[in-house]
């Protein structure tokens, strides 16, 4: 589903991850994992085809990012969730329009309200629907990026800390929404520095933890 292939990667004229290969099998649950700064974001951003490796290659759904036509990027983006670290939204529109925007900018209607309504109850948000996003807390707006990630049913889900805003409550909520999700067939990949959230989740999915440091990713060890 995403594989990279001996991908390194570097913003100016050092590198900052390096030699990374790596099958992300249709299904499978990753944390990734690693200091600030490790290049985490940076990471995904390759994975979602936002960055193109300096060397190697890296192919999402048998499509190399490289060489994508407009056409393949468009789909790509319909098949790819990707909740951003600083969340955008449009502030003219109410909350559960902008969780809805995906699917009207593909032109797809919403068929069913009840789904639109079950998303923002199960991050939370009801009582916000028809709030602005500039009204909403630090932790509601990553809750609204969650569920505009996952509207379109997306194949794969890339988040880069869903959970860095919100309460240990919130924080199982939304992980339980991603379980269920990647039960469903989904594809999930959380960069995350939450351990803890990493703990409680191996109790429930059978999860693979990678870790970012010093450019390179590893499988981290079995203890966490
Ligand atoms: N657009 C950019 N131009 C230049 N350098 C950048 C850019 N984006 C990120 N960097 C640098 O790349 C390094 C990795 O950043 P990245 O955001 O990928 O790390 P991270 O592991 O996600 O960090 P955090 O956990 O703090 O979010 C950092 O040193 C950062 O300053």
């Amino acid at each position: 589903m995403i594989d990279l292939a001996q991908v390194s990667y570097g913003y100016g004229a050092g590198t900052l991850l390096n030699d990374m290969t790596l099958q992300v099998q249709p299904g499978s649950f990753h944390f990734l994992t690693g200091p600030s700064g490790a290049g985490k974001t940076t990471f995904l951003k390759l994975c979602y085809g936002e960055l193109v490796p300096s060397q190697g290659a890296i192919s999402l759904f048998d499509c190399d990012t490289r060489q994508m036509t407009r056409d393949e990027v468009a789909m790509m983006r319909r098949r790819v969730g990707v909740v951003h670290q600083d969340c955008q939204f449009l502030d003219h529109l109410s909350v559960a329009e902008n969780i809805a925007l995906p699917l009207t900018v593909s032109g797809r209607a919403i068929n069913d309200p009840q789904e639109l309504n079950e998303l923002l109850a199960w991050v939370g948000l009801t009582h916000q629907a028809d709030a602005r996003p500039p009204e909403l807390s630090g932790g509601e707006r990553q809750r609204a990026a969650l569920a505009r990630a996952v509207v379109m049913s997306p194949d794969v889900i890339l988040a880069d800390e869903p959970t860095g805003n919100v309460d240990w409550e919130m924080s199982l909520r939304l992980l339980t929404l991603l379980v269920e999700l990647n039960k469903l067939g989904k594809t999930v990949v959380i960069a995350t520095h939450d351990m803890n959230l990493i703990r409680q989740a191996k109790a429930q999915v059978q999860a693979r933890v990678l870790r970012l440091s010093g450019g390179q990713l590893h499988t981290a060890g079995a203890d966490l």
